[in-house]
């Protein structure tokens, strides 16, 4: 397979005429993070590695373009960068090479500049769209050098779909607990051991598990997911064990292999597990301890090496005392637990993805990335979520395709979110004082319970609230809730 430095001397003209018209610096780089052509700065560091951790391998890593506005302020995109210190760009719009499905590169515009990153922030639609159009002509240009190579005339078809590949650069999040799960999760990347991932919907349960595959030993192996509540019953157990040739009617004559031997070698992630039923959870049971499965109405066991990483919203605890979970499995799978907590208990990182998506829309659809109004961010910092990130990042680009005025205001929100918006406003109108002193006071008694959730410390939220420990409890009782 051709790699982009087997074009430098393209790549390298194209980045000199690029840099002269726009007067912008331009850098690319290879699938094995080698600098192959740069303007300015960047051109004595052609050839050489670029620094472990940086802007432009995490866009290579994780197929996603990506834009640095202000390096100083947004120091998060550089953080694992070991240049961090010593550089002295200022801004950075960043465009992956995907060929194949396959980021092969990078492609960039940098500022040193203040004129510089000037230029980058008022036209950064501009600027990703000729990005987007130069890393095409590169991919053409790399398919056009194999068939050379290769002596194949075929034109093959292009497909420039960003790879889904997630690493723990994918993730975003600075909020002190979630680093902290952050850094656990990294420490257990290499081993084999079961992980199960709990949190509610759209929370990134199998980001996290995409994450520890593929920053894991066997990241070239494949990582399979499953989601168990969305398929029927009676099809589960053929889909994750396969059936051989004639085991049902409508079955393939030849048999079908099931997600576990797909997975084998690699990671199987079973999505809400809870869903799991009953009469399968044997089965998986036998995976685990057994290492090995046996297909639909076949009798030959099959061995089989897998990572099975589990997640689930339920309250599989209580499944367990209702009998719907068996406790043996339940025991097996949580080896490594985590619980990624909702958004509504770490709101310090909402401005971080409003910011993240914003840009991220507006590189995806050519345009210039407006800014959000103080109002509505303050607004959306304190509202509660429901679909998590997901839902934040649906909301933005939902946004992102209504706004006009490059200013993102209340208009531009989905109606279901301003709906609510409104409801709560009129609900607030026609509320006293009191009330609505009491319930901030309810909401800020279930955040400080939320955020002490492992283990509930009476007199430290009481001296956090500087409050006595009988007044707590009053104001416990006052609102219903109950501790134990
Ligand atoms: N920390 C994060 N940083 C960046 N993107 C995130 C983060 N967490 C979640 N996302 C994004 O939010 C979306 C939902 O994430 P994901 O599918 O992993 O959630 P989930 O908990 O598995 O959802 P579900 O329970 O509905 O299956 C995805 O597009 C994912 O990339």
């Amino acid at each position: 397979m051709a790699s982009i430095s087997k074009i430098k001397d393209f790549a390298q003209e194209y980045s000199d005429n690029l840099a002269r018209i726009l007067g912008l610096d331009v850098s690319i780089i290879d699938q094995n993070n080698i600098r192959v052509a740069g303007t300015g700065f960047h051109q004595q560091l052609v050839g050489k590695p670029v620094p472990k951790g940086s802007f432009f391998e995490t866009i290579l890593k994780t197929g996603q373009p990506g834009m640095i506005f202000d390096r100083r302020k947004d120091s998060q995109k550089c953080r694992y960068c070991i240049f961090n210190e010593q550089c002295t760009e200022l801004a950075t719009i960043g465009f992956p090479i995907v060929k194949k499905n396959k980021p092969v590169g990078v492609i960039g515009f940098i500022g040193f500049t203040p004129e510089q990153r000037k230029t980058i922030v008022e036209h950064s639609g501009d600027l990703s769209k000729y990005l987007k159009h130069i890393s095409g002509l590169i991919v053409n240009k790399l398919l056009l050098q194999e068939m050379i190579e290769t002596g194949d005339c075929q034109i093959r078809e292009l497909d420039s779909t960003p790879s889904k590949r997630h690493t723990f650069d994918s993730i975003i999040g600075k909020n002190a607990d979630f680093l902290s799960l952050i850094k656990k999760a990294r420490k257990i990347c290499k081993s084999p051991s079961t992980v199960i991932i709990r949190g509610e919907n759209g929370t990134g349960k199998e980001l996290l598990a995409q994450a520890i595959h593929y920053e894991g030993k066997e990241n070239h192996k494949p990582f399979i997911p499953v989601n168990c509540s969305a398929i029927p019953e009676q099809l589960l157990e053929s889909e994750l064990f396969g059936y051989e040739g004639g085991a049902f009617t409508g079955a393939r004559r030849q048999g079908k292999p099931g997600k576990f031997e797909l997975a084998n070698n690699g990671t199987i992630f079973l999505d809400e597990i809870g869903d799991l039923p009953l009469s399968l959870q044997p089965k998986l049971l036998r995976v685990l301890e057994e290492k090995c499965i046996e297909r639909v109405g076949g009798n030959q066991i099959i061995p089989i090496n897998v990572r099975i990483i589990s997640a689930t919203n339920k309250n599989l605890e209580s499944m367990v005392k209702k009998g719907t979970f068996r406790e043996d499995l339940y025991y097996r799978i949580n080896v490594i637990p985590f619980r990624i907590m909702p958004l509504r208990e770490r709101r310090d990182d909402i401005p971080l993805f409003l910011s993240h998506f914003i840009e991220k829309y507006s590189v995806l659809f050519n345009r210039n990335v407006p800014r959000i109004k103080e109002g509505l961010e303050k607004w959306l910092i304190n509202y509660d979520w429901p679909g998590n990130i997901r839902q934040i990042q649906n909301a933005v680009e939902y946004m992102i395709n209504m706004n006009e005025s490059g200013i993102l205001d209340f208009d531009d929100l989905p109606d279901y979110i301003l709906d609510e918006a409104n409801q709560k406003l009129n609900n607030q109108n026609s509320m006293g004082l009191a009330e609505m002193v009491s319930q901030f006071e309810r909401k800020v008694l279930l955040e400080r319970i939320s955020t002490n959730k492992d283990k509930i410390d009476k007199s430290g939220i009481a001296e956090s609230l500087n409050i006595s420990l009988t007044t707590l409890y009053r104001k416990l009782e006052k609102h219903g809730i109950h501790l134990d």
